[in-house]
Order: C-alpha cells, then structure tokens, then sequence
C-alpha cells in the first residue's frame, strides 16, 4: 500500500508550499472540528496531507487544540505516516537551537487534555511503550539530514500543561528526570496517532534553552520565533525530502496496535461508541 504522509505542524509553520494539486479542504469529525482546514496535495507522486496543529494565524493554546478531531480528521483523509513538527526547548547543551531531535520517548506532564478516543462504553488499552515508530523516525532523521539539520536520534520529550513556560525548578527537575527536550503539544497526540494506528513520528525543532541554563536565562517567544524564522528553510527541506524516504510498514505493529486492545465484551459495547470510533477502530469492531 502507498504511504499516505500526514504533517501536523506546529508553532511557526502554517503551511507547505510546492504541494501539485493543493487544497485547503475543511471537515468535521465525531471529536468536532479540527485546528483548521486540511491542505491536501502530492508531492514527487506523494500523497501529502497537512495539518497546522494551532491553526493558520496561531488560534489555539497547547491546551484548546482539538487533538482527538486532529487526528481523527487526519486518519480520516488516508493518512498512514504522521509526522509532528514541532518547537522545543532543550534540556542538553549539545541540542542546541536550530538543532533537529528525533524524539523517542514521552514523559506526561499535561493535566487538562483527552487522550484517549474510548471511553465508557468502549474500553481499549494501546502499548505506548515504543510510543514513536522508529521506521518513521529514521526516516525523518534522513529527511532532516539531507534538509541539512543538524539531527540527534532519540530524546526524551516531556509534555507540560502550558501555556506559561517552566520555572526554572521545574526546568532542573526535568533535566534531572533524563529528559531532552520540552514542549507542549505532543501529548496526547502521540497516544491518539497509537490508537489510531497510525506510524507517528516527531521532528523537534530546538529554539532555546528553557529556563535551567545559567548563560541563556529565560524562554522569550521573541526568541523561539527568532529561531523558527530562521529554521524554516530547513523545515521546508525537511518536508519535501519526506517522500524520498518514508514507505512501507514498520514491523513494529503501529497498524496493528488495536489487535488485542478493546476489553469490552461485544454485547457490552455502547451501539454509539461503537459508531463514533469506526474511523479510528472500525477495523477491530
Ligand atoms: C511558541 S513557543 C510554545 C509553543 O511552541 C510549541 O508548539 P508546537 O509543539 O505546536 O510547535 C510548544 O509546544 C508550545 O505550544
Ligand atoms: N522552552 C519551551 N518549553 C515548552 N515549550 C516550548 N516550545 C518551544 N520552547 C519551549
């Protein structure tokens, strides 16, 4: 089967230019509507389907994006590869700003998001213990590498709650957890790409510091954008390595993480559930 590519991208990249046949298409799903329209094209015979995970203009907190409808819309359109592109603050000298992390792991720190689509009703448990799919992230680091970034593989991504970045006590405490990198965003996401089966990946963009190390001080916004601005060639050539590298399956079960997830009894189930999930589960209902 094709690669169907989606990208969610995040802070400072609101769109992917040099898609043939592009299209801003918007849609509704049982989570309500997405961050915004889908932009859908094909690049190098690549169907390609972007996602801005804030909205074009930058609309929603970490908090409001509406992660479930984002990734149900996405799986929804096709997509079998997601990448998330997304900011970061580094926890580790040598991830410096403008540097390109292949996340591995997550750490949960968020507080007030959905992260699952079952619910009661419709109980199902997913293994987010290899939480990325590590085909997908060779491929983006191959991506990013030949977009000409600067790519460490493998990290560990803490998600907080935001929007107010960390103090600098939190900030030491992560660091001292073995964490690499952090921002706001790819969590619950990445739970809710497993559920949805779908091989996900994060390129994490370095912009700063966070608040631990002595010579940088504080994160500023002026900064991060600063950096993303001065990044977004590189995330552009990123993205149209994509089709070069990404294909296949990945032998780790990402399409498969339903097989054995649902707990409750067929008779059990709610009828409605059963109806709301089918673009997400309908293959293991
Ligand atoms: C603009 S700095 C904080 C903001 O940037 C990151 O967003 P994203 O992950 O979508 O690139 C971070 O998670 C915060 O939402
Ligand atoms: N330091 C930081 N903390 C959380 N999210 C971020 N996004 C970019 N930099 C960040």
């Amino acid at each position: 089967m094709s690669p169907v590519i989606g990208i969610v991208g995040g802070s400072g990249l609101y769109g992917v230019d040099g898609l043939e046949g592009a299209e801003w298409r918007a849609v509704d799903t049982p989570w309500g509507a997405p961050s915004d329209a889908l932009l859908h094209g094909t690049l190098d015979g690549t169907r390609m389907v972007f996602l801005p995970r804030h909205g074009r203009g930058h609309v929603h907190t970490p908090t409001t994006v509406p992660y479930r409808a984002n990734v149900a819309a996405i799986k929804a359109a096709g997509v079998t590869h997601l990448v998330s592109i997304s900011a970061v603050g580094s926890f580790r000298e040598e991830m410096a700003p403008g540097h390109m992390v292949i996340v591995d792991q997550f750490v949960d720190r968020t507080v007030a998001r959905a992260a699952s689509f079952f619910d009661a009703g419709l109980v199902a448990h997913v293994s987010m213990a290899a939480p990325v799919c590590a085909t997908l992230a060779q491929a983006c680091a191959r991506a990013a590498r030949a977009a000409g970034a600067t790519v460490h593989e493998g990290g560990t991504y803490l998600a907080m709650e935001g929007p107010q970045f960390s103090s600098m006590a939190e900030s030491r405490l992560y660091r001292g957890w073995g964490c690499d990198v952090i921002g706001m965003t790819n969590l619950p996401e990445a739970r809710l790409a497993r559920e949805a089966e779908l091989h996900y990946a994060t390129v994490a963009m370095v912009t700063d510091y966070d608040s631990w190390h002595a010579d940088h001080g504080a994160v500023a916004v002026s900064d991060v954008i600063a950096t993303l601005r001065a990044n977004v060639a590189t995330a552009a050539a990123l993205v149209a390595a994509l089709p070069q590298e990404v294909g296949g399956g990945c032998g780790t079960g990402c399409a498969t993480a339903l097989d054995h997830a649902v707990m409750t009894a067929p008779e059990k189930r709610d009828p409605a559930m059963v109806e709301r999930l089918s673009v997400i589960a309908g293959r293991v209902l």
